[in-house]
């Protein structure tokens, strides 16, 4: 696994996000590694974040961090395809399906892979994971920012 965060590589100004941005102090600070052949990232959150049925997460949590993974996937995977530095992507499409629900209390893998790259556009599949159960996915259309 690459030691660096991928949110860690993101320019100064991009790094505000309040789901991965570093200089948030307020946010999640989600940290995204690339590993093998696919990007990985782990949390776990807080408990006040439940959906109304205590230990169980709330579904806009879970599209936020499929939503900032996603991103991070996307750069990852354009910068490994292009050899330039990791660039900003932003989501233009975020589909979730909720498998079963999503417990709080254990740490979340969050697991994202590139499915095509297409100039600006990224399409990344997403599953979240808690310990062995997968408990949704995500189908992503990122796109990176101009220059
Ligand atoms: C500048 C900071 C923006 C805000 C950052 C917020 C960070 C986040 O929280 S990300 C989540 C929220 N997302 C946003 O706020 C993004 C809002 N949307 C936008 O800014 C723009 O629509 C944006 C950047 C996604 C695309 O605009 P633009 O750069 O003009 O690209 P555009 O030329 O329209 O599209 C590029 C390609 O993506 C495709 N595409 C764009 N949107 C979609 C979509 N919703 N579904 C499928 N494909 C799409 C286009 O068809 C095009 O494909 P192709 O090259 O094959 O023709």
């Amino acid at each position: 696994m690459c030691d660096t965060a991928i949110q860690d590589l993101y320019a100064e100004e991009f790094a505000n996000c309040f789901g991965c941005g570093r200089n948030n102090q307020h946010g999640l600070q989600l940290k995204s590694h690339w590993q093998g052949d696919e990007c990985i990232c782990r949390h776990t959150p807080k408990s006040h974040y439940t959906g109304g049925v205590p230990g169980f997460l709330y579904g806009g949590m879970i599209a936020s961090l499929i939503d900032c993974h996603g991103a991070a996937t996307a750069a990852a995977a354009k910068s490994r395809e292009s050899g330039e530095p990791i660039s900003r992507f932003v989501t233009a499409s975020l589909n979730v399906d909720f498998v079963k629900p999503t417990p709080i209390g254990i740490e979340l893998e969050i697991r994202g892979k590139a499915t095509e790259i297409k100039n600006r556009k990224v399409t990344v599949a997403l599953q979240l994971f808690a310990g062995e159960t997968l408990c949704a996915t995500g189908k992503m259309i990122l796109v990176q920012l101009k220059n």
